[in-house]
């Protein structure tokens, strides 16, 4: 896997995370190549100005398009398998699991990701406009939910963590991102316990000791449909075996 992330922001420090844990692991192993650049190493003028007033007016400061496409002229590899710009904003697409999916798959081929993390009241829009125009860059503009942020940072960090760790070699297991919320199974997860086997006068439920791994399996299975209709109504239908889903058309 030769693939690469590559973020953009003026905030450098706020991508610090990365260097901990199973992603700052896997990039200190060469698992993953993850470049952190300040944008306003990408300017000219002696205050390193990235912002400038709105046209049209109203609040606020837009971040400029020269200073951005100066440095994604600079950052975009042209050797790598794919470019996709992902640009975090409260006006994108849901990011979500099956988007961290594709993005692993590109990175996995040996394509880059680069995040162009935003301030102010966002970046002008002639920046996606230009490199949605590029043949060789595919662009998604994209939310991790429905509120708003100071900037695409938390967000870059958020889609990069989902994506990473389902790179080879990221996690130590790869068998848990089988039965993960979200994943193939497209329930919630079901609750989890470990020892002791009393807390507080709460006790492990007890199918879970009984090593009846039948039975274990049917129960861990009813408890995550029974939490995903009482917490995401929408994906039980999503997930509702065909001739259920035909019942409901009828009706
Ligand atoms: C662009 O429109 C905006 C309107 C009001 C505030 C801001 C602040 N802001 C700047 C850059 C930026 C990038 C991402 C996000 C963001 C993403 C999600 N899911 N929530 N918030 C917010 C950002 C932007």
């Amino acid at each position: 896997m030769n693939g690469r992330i590559d973020i953009v922001t003026i905030f450098p420090g706020y991508l610090a995370p990365l260097d901990l844990s199973l992603v700052g692991k896997a990039r200190s192993e060469g698992v993953l190549d993850v470049g952190v650049h300040d944008l306003r190493d990408w300017t000219a003028d002696r205050h390193r100005t990235v912002d400038d007033t709105p046209f049209g007016g109203g609040a606020g400061m837009v971040m400029r398009p020269d200073v951005w496409g100066t440095a994604l002229d600079d950052v975009l590899l042209t050797e790598a398998d794919s470019r996709t710009l992902v640009l975090p904003t409260p006006a994108g697409e849901r990011f979500t699991q099956a988007m961290a999916e594709e993005l692993a798959l590109l990175v996995c081929a040996g394509g880059q990701i680069a995040f162009a993390c935003g301030r102010y009241e966002g970046i002008d829009a002639r920046v996606a406009e230009h490199y949605a125009n590029r043949d060789d860059v595919t662009v998604r503009e994209v939310s991790i939910g429905d509120y708003v942020l100071n900037g695409g940072e938390v967000a870059a960090l958020v889609i990069t963590e989902a994506v990473a760790r389902l790179l080879p070699g990221v996690i130590g297991n790869p068998q848990s991102l089988v039965e993960e919320s979200h994943g193939s199974a497209g329930l919630l997860e079901y609750p989890v316990y470990t020892k002791p086997p009393t807390w507080r006068d709460l006790d492990v439920p007890e199918v879970l000791r009984s090593g009846d791994h039948g039975r274990i399996g049917t129960w861990r299975r009813a408890r995550a449909v029974e939490r995903t209709a009482r917490r995401r109504p929408d994906l039980l239908a999503r997930h509702a075996p065909p001739r259920v889903r035909e019942a409901k058309a009828i009706d």
